[in-house]
């Protein structure tokens, strides 16, 4: 075992083999014992003991290699309890095990307090003291458990001719999802059950194509939200992409009321996926139904202790910026001890911006949906507050075993709940504070809703003080803080804006700190933003495999060695590789919890990184097309530029840029004197001066006259008649609109155009959430030499002229109607790959129209200034 794991290993030197199957035995019974009354207070599932039969054995503690390893509560586990276990356990080697526990119980908790220099965070075991409602609201300390993803996992069958997934046996089905069963399952190496739920890859990909009709490239698919949230499936995409939203999520949550995610695998030669799960073995909270009363109430008491631990859970997913959406009491399962576990997060939503929760999303059953919901056209509501109702309603049915408000139909249902009034049942003899409270949660007007906040203190909650709920720090105090490659991807998924997204590259090159200070590795942002740039681009069309492509080209992307990837900080990056390997990634991510305190680059990465760079250089230059590529990041759009080189080219009279890959490595960098430095500085500077002086000449909504020979989706009916177009329309209030057209930039030379483009049809919802970006925001990235500047223009604006063929449509990310449009165009027109100077490397479907055919084609609006950049980044 490799050093990783050293911590959560313990030797235990065992007087005979008989005594090493006692101690196996013994801790596989663990969960058993203690939940079966021999140890009330204490559960902790069992560690994995690999006994070999010799007279020395290994506890192995660790939840990176054995899924059943999961801390709940380590802070609770101390010697005492340890001790308390070791008696109840009775054996000979019991006080082994004891000291053993005791021993690992007091290194996890250094680790995870944060002084262990080990980077142990995946290294924990499962112990939880979680039985009565008292003991689960007074320690709520989890630690993290790394969830396995498995690519090639197989089906196989046992002897006894149940079904065997890895070490999990299917015993039985205990369940039916949307997506496919839920099996109840046990490790045939512990013992301990969970629960496999399964994914039909089918069914998964049909919703998410389904979605990426019915909600637009921002909103579809199950689990699509924040960080890897999943494209739609190319053929190259992972089947674990379906499922990645509601991973990602499961992933950053430690709480006793959410449930546990311990593995992910795709059986890759069939059509299942599963997700094993921490088995809940008390069920659902209880069945609802639409027409049939469910008798068998919860009391007060049993009400108030459910609601407790619902209140605590969705304070621990709010403060992580995560809404859940679709409460309920089938989503509410209880294991064994009644601990309420919240699951299925497959349509939650998790918010980048702390603090923002606002949602346009309707999602959640349709009897648990908040008022504010149930319009067709409801905007923006708080998430928060939607499922602070959904608790209501919840709440509502445990305790009386029907819904507040029922219908046959949803858009019945819909109006019911937003203009009827509920009735409580008996409420003459229920107790007012908890008429109180359920009007106040069921309150139609979400302004006016009790929040999360205000229910700690309520006095049905609370039972007037005298069973309060631990402190909102106590229970949100497991948050995932570190900087994750998911937190990254999240962050640059919000940007929306282009004036972000390029500051953040500029902010990359110049290897600026990141303001939260935080080191965060090169590697790490550009693979967030080429995830971005692909994820968009996908967005657009799922046919055309594009992301790595995509993403190497644009950011001069070459591949690094793990080694030196997990070792870039941004103070010094600038131009530094990054690496779109599943094993880089995982170094990347290491780096960033691991070096959270290093500011700069060490000699050894440094001359690791150049050399490094130069190979891939090297390599790029042997295997890269020459070229580059621009890309809208308002539509996601991008496009591949062939330089004068490039096979692409076909067409070789009009000069081509040069590959928009020079920005100056580290070594050419550390070449150059300081003094050179300066004066390319001050001639860049006064460059850039002139070229901000151009964008504020130009006007934002030139009037352009198109002339253009293809046909405009509205007037197809002319098919490919020749016809004009004013672009710039007036809008009913009379003032001028805003150009239509979009822009493309090429953030290696910092040079923008702005490209007349007819106009796109966007959903409106779409429309609201596509950033509009004025030109003038637009800037560059600095440190080009005045040379380099004057090469760039004149090499680029024959480009420009060839961009200009660039497809209006990709303006549109309505995506579905458009490609299937755009394809049927480009069949006719027999325009594709190689038919022009330019190819859509987006894939979007869009046909490359022959140079000439379209618009007068993108303008240079030039770069932006130091001062600008730098107002942006105090922005
Ligand atoms: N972790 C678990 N422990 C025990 N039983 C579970 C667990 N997860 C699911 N089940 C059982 O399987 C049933 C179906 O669960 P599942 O979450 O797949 O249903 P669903 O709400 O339709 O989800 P989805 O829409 O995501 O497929 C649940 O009602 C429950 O009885």
């Amino acid at each position: 075992m490799d050093s990783e794991h050293s911590l959560a290993e313990k030797s235990v030197h065992l007087a005979s083999s008989d005594a090493a199957a006692t101690v196996q035995q013994a801790t596989n019974n663990i969960h058993a014992t203690a939940t079966q009354a021999a140890l009330p207070p204490l559960t902790f599932d069992a560690g994995y003991l690999p006994l070999d039969g010799s007279t020395t054995t290994t506890l192995s503690f660790e939840s990176g290699i054995h899924p059943a390893l999961t801390t709940t509560e380590i802070a609770s586990v101390n010697a005492d309890t340890a001790d308390e276990l070791a008696k109840q356990l009775a054996n000979q080697q019991a006080s082994v095990l004891t000291e053993t526990l005791s021993s690992f119980t007091s290194n996890r908790s250094s680790t995870y307090n944060g002084s262990s220099s080990n980077n142990n965070n995946n290294l924990l075991s499962t112990f939880s003291s979680t039985t009565s409602s008292t003991s689960r609201r007074s320690s709520m300390q989890m630690s993290k458990v790394e969830v396995r993803e498995t690519l090639d996992a197989s089906l196989t069958e046992n002897a006894d001719g149940l079904h065997q997934l890895k070490q999990y046996i299917l015993i039985k089905e205990i369940g039916k999802g949307a997506f496919g069963k839920v099996h109840l399952a046990q490790d045939e190496n512990t013992n301990i059950r969970y629960a496999v739920k399964e994914f039909s890859k089918s069914k998964l990909r049909k919703k998410d194509k389904a979605n990426l009709f019915k909600l637009g490239p921002r909103g579809r698919g199950r689990g699509r939200r924040g960080p890897e949230a999943p494209s739609p499936l190319t053929s190259e995409s992972s089947p674990l992409d379906l499922i990645r939203g509601e991973v990602a999520i499961l992933k950053k949550l430690h709480h006793p009321n959410i449930v546990k995610l311990y593995e992910v695998l795709d059986v890759s030669a069939e059509d299942s996926m599963y997700m094993v799960f921490e088995f809940c073995e008390k069920g659902v909270l209880m069945p609802v139904s639409l027409t049939e009363k469910y008798e068998n109430v919860f009391s007060d008491a049993e009400c108030r202790d459910v609601f407790q631990q619902m209140i605590l859970g969705i304070e621990y997913l709010h403060e992580h910026d995560i809404i859940h959406r679709d409460i309920k009491p089938d989503n509410l399962l209880r294991s064994g001890d009644g601990t309420v576990k919240i699951v299925d997060f497959g349509v939650s939503e998790m918010f980048n911006k702390k603090g923002d929760d606002l949602t346009k999303k309707s999602a959640g059953s349709p009897a648990f949906m908040a008022p504010e919901l149930c319009r067709p056209d409801h905007g923006e509501v708080s998430g928060r507050a939607t499922d602070v109702w959904s608790m209501g309603v919840t709440l509502f049915c445990v305790r009386f075993g029907t819904l507040p408000y029922v219908s046959e139909s949803i858009l019945e249902m819909h109006r019911v709940i937003r203009e009827e009034e509920y009735s409580i049942p008996n409420e003459e003899t229920e107790d007012p504070r908890f008429v109180a409270l359920i009007r106040s949660v069921l309150e139609k007007d979400p302004a006016k809703r009790i929040t999360i906040e205000q229910l700690r203190t309520d006095p049905w909650v609370t039972n007037d003080g005298r069973e309060p709920l631990i402190s909102k720090d106590e229970n949100t105090a497991n948050a995932v803080t570190e900087v994750t490659e998911e937190d990254l991807r999240s962050a640059v998924q919000k940007i929306s804006s282009l004036a972000t997204v390029i500051k953040a590259i500029a902010r990359l090159k110049r290897g600026i700190k990141s303001p939260s200070s935080r080191p965060i590795s090169a590697a790490s942002v550009l693979q967030s933003f080429e995830s971005t740039i692909s994820d968009r681009m996908q967005d657009a069309d799922e046919t055309t495999p594009i992301a790595t492509t995509t993403s190497t080209a644009v950011l001069n992307t070459t591949e690094a060695t793990p080694a030196v990837t997990a070792t870039i900080t941004t103070t010094t990056t600038t131009t530094t590789t990054t690496t779109t390997t599943t094993t880089s990634s995982t170094e990347s991510k290491d780096s960033l919890a691991g070096s959270m305190n290093h500011v700069s680059l060490q000699e050894e990465s440094k001359a690791a990184v150049v050399d490094n760079e130069k190979k891939s250089e090297e390599k790029h230059a042997e295997e890269e097309p020459q070229g580059y590529q621009v890309c809208d990041f308002d539509t996601g759009m991008c496009y591949w530029v062939p330089s004068k080189k490039s096979p692409d080219a076909t067409n070789a009279s009009t000069p081509a840029p040069e590959p928009a890959v020079n920005i100056p490595s580290i070594k050419e960098k550390d070449a150059k004197s300081e003094e050179d430095t300066k004066t390319e500085e001050t001639k860049a500077d006064e460059e850039i001066k002139d070229n901000e002086k151009k964008v504020e000449e130009v006007p934002l909504a030139p009037p352009v006259e198109i002339t253009t020979t293809a046909p405009v989706e509205d007037d197809s009916k002319d098919g490919g008649e020749s016809h004009t177009a004013t672009k710039n329309k007036k809008d009913d209030t009379g003032a001028e609109a805003e150009p239509e057209g979009y822009q493309v930039c090429d953030f290696n030379t910092g040079m923008c155009y702005w490209v007349p483009a007819k106009k796109a049809k966007m959903d409106p919802e779409e429309q609201q959430q596509q950033p509009s970006e004025s030109v003038s925001t637009i800037l560059a990235v600095e440190k080009e030499t005045k040379k380099e500047v004057e090469e760039k223009e004149v090499t680029t604006k024959p480009a420009a002229t060839s961009l200009s063929s660039a497809p209006a449509s990709g303006l549109d990310p309505g995506l579905g109607k458009m490609k299937e449009s755009n394809e049927n165009k480009e069949e006719e027109e027999g325009v594709g790959a190689g038919s022009g100077a330019r190819t859509p490397v987006s894939g979007s479907g869009s046909p490359a129209p022959s140079p000439g055919s379209l618009n007068p084609g993108p303008r240079l609006i030039g770069k932006l200034s130091r001062d600008r950049l730098a107002m942006f980044e105090n922005s």
